[in-house]
């Protein structure tokens, strides 16, 4: 008989019941499931209402003796945050547990340290469910796609703030209430704040980053928006003007290096990215010499998440059948750290929504003004206007960042411009 390798999970929330779930039933899946058995369960509370049912003192909030506990061989983290979080991987890794996890804010810190430390533990570390929840993407990049040179990576890698702009591009919903559903879905963060304002899928993009490019990328380089400043108005407009918006993560190789950022993108309807919908995420892989490759699926969600967790541990069992020493194909590599150029550097297109009081000469003041700051439109129209004010947005062709925002930093002190705001500035898919 087969010994089972036994497992301790950290944390029973969305993704932990849904993992929980997979291993309790591996009828129909793949036989190696049936070697894997979940010996404890550590969480914060034990009188919880719990969707899934363990024997006696497999429950335990004690999370510490699980990870040192010489029975288990693997352990998944599934508690979220930094903290107990990266100390409890790097424990595990120091008692010789391999460890899957789902915590892209863990990793995109931390990775260095815990892929260090599991190089010299000589054990696995798999974050298959950190991006893209449950697409793979990370097994590609560094399996099948890793003979390419990566050109570029162009991702919709948060599902909740997909499944808010979405809700509130088809059903005019607000912003608040949609991301109320997210939650109650169990597709946001604990602090939702991490998916609204950008942060988790510039962890996100780090991971992808780091993998694909071959230098370590630094998190606090990635520039970062998110998508508060998203209004229903600019999603109106945007339709009208022929895009949707976005949150992209980017990560591009240009001449001066490597550029890696994420903020709301105005992507035109053609474009793959355009039509990613809902919950959905997309990522975009540009290499040579394969060309482009897109990985398309749910992002986020309890089910779908689980679904790389699990892959992950059957990886894990699968090599240890073969071999005790680390599969080199599984090891994130560790690379050297390089500067990313600044966002002030990057050339793209703009969209830019101005209110200012509608009098004659505005429109020509105003394309005047970019073109002094090389800065070449390729639209610019008054789209409303309300109680004497004029409602203008403008299009530009790929413009350098320094140079658009040089010329909106001297529109309100041009002659016909009275009363100005300037609600809204987004960058559209740049031009080839
Ligand atoms: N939800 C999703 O769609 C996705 C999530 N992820 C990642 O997966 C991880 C888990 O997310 P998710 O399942 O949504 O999170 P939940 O908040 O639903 O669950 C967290 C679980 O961890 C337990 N826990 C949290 N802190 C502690 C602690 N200090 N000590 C003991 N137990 C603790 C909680 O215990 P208790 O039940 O007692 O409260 C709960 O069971 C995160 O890293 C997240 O970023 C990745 C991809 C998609
Ligand atoms: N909160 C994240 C969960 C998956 O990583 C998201 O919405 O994408
Ligand atoms: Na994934």
């Amino acid at each position: 008989m087969v010994e089972a390798l036994k497992i301790g999970l950290l944390g029973l929330g969305t993704v932990g019941t849904a993992t929980a779930g997979i291993l309790l039933s591996p009828e129909s899946r793949h036989p190696l499931l049936k070697e894997i058995e979940i010996a404890k369960v550590g969480v914060k509370t034990l009188d919880k209402r719990r969707a899934v049912e363990f024997a006696d003192g497999v429950l335990t909030t004690d999370l510490e003796a699980i990870v040192t506990d010489p029975d288990l061989d693997i352990v998944v983290e599934l508690i979220g945050g930094l903290e107990p979080a990266r100390s409890l991987i790097l424990k595990a890794i120091s008692h010789q547990k391999h460890v899957v996890t789902a915590n892209k804010a863990v990793i995109s810190r931390y990775g260095e340290e815990i892929y260090r430390a599991a190089a010299e533990a000589g054990v696995y570390v798999l974050i298959e469910a950190a991006v893209g929840g449950g697409i793979p993407i990370i097994r590609p990049l560094q399996q099948s796609l890793s003979v390419n040179r990566i050109d570029s990576i162009l991702g919709i890698i948060n599902g909740t703030t997909n499944f808010i702009l979405t809700k509130m591009a088809t059903e005019g919903s607000d912003f608040s209430e949609v991301l109320t559903e997210a939650q109650e879905l169990g597709y946001a963060e604990a602090d939702p704040s991490a998916d609204v304002d950008g942060y988790d899928a510039a962890d996100k993009i780090t991971i992808l980053a780091t993998l694909a490019f071959g230098e370590q990328v630094s998190l606090e380089q990635v520039s970062c928006e998110g998508i508060r400043q998203v209004s229903a108005v600019d999603i109106q407009y945007a339709e009208r003007l022929g895009f949707e918006i976005k949150l992209l993560a980017i990560a591009q190789r240009e001449q001066s290096g490597l550029q890696v950022r994420v903020h709301p993108t105005l992507v035109p309807k053609e474009h793959p990215l355009a039509n990613i919908d809902g919950v959905n995420n997309a990522i975009l892989v540009e290499g040579d010499p394969i060309g482009q490759v897109m990985f398309y699926g749910p992002g986020a969600g309890g089910g779908a998440t689980a679904s790389a967790v699990v892959s992950d541990l059957m990886n894990i069992a699968a090599m240890l059948k073969v071999s005790q020493a680390v599969n080199p194909l599984l090891k994130i590599p560790q690379h050297p750290r390089r500067e990313l150029v600044p966002i002030q550097e990057l050339v793209t297109r703009f969209y830019a929504r101005i209110i200012c009081i509608d009098r004659p000469g505005v429109i020509g003041n105003l394309g005047t003004c970019f073109g002094k700051h090389k800065v070449s439109l390729e639209s610019i129209v008054q789209i409303d206007f309300n109680n004497g004010f004029a409602e203008i947005v403008v299009v530009t062709h790929n413009v350098k960042e320094e140079n658009f925002r040089q010329a909106l930093a001297e529109i309100p002190h041009l002659d016909a411009i009275e009363q100005i705001q300037i609600p809204s500035v987004l960058r559209v898919l740049r031009e080839k």
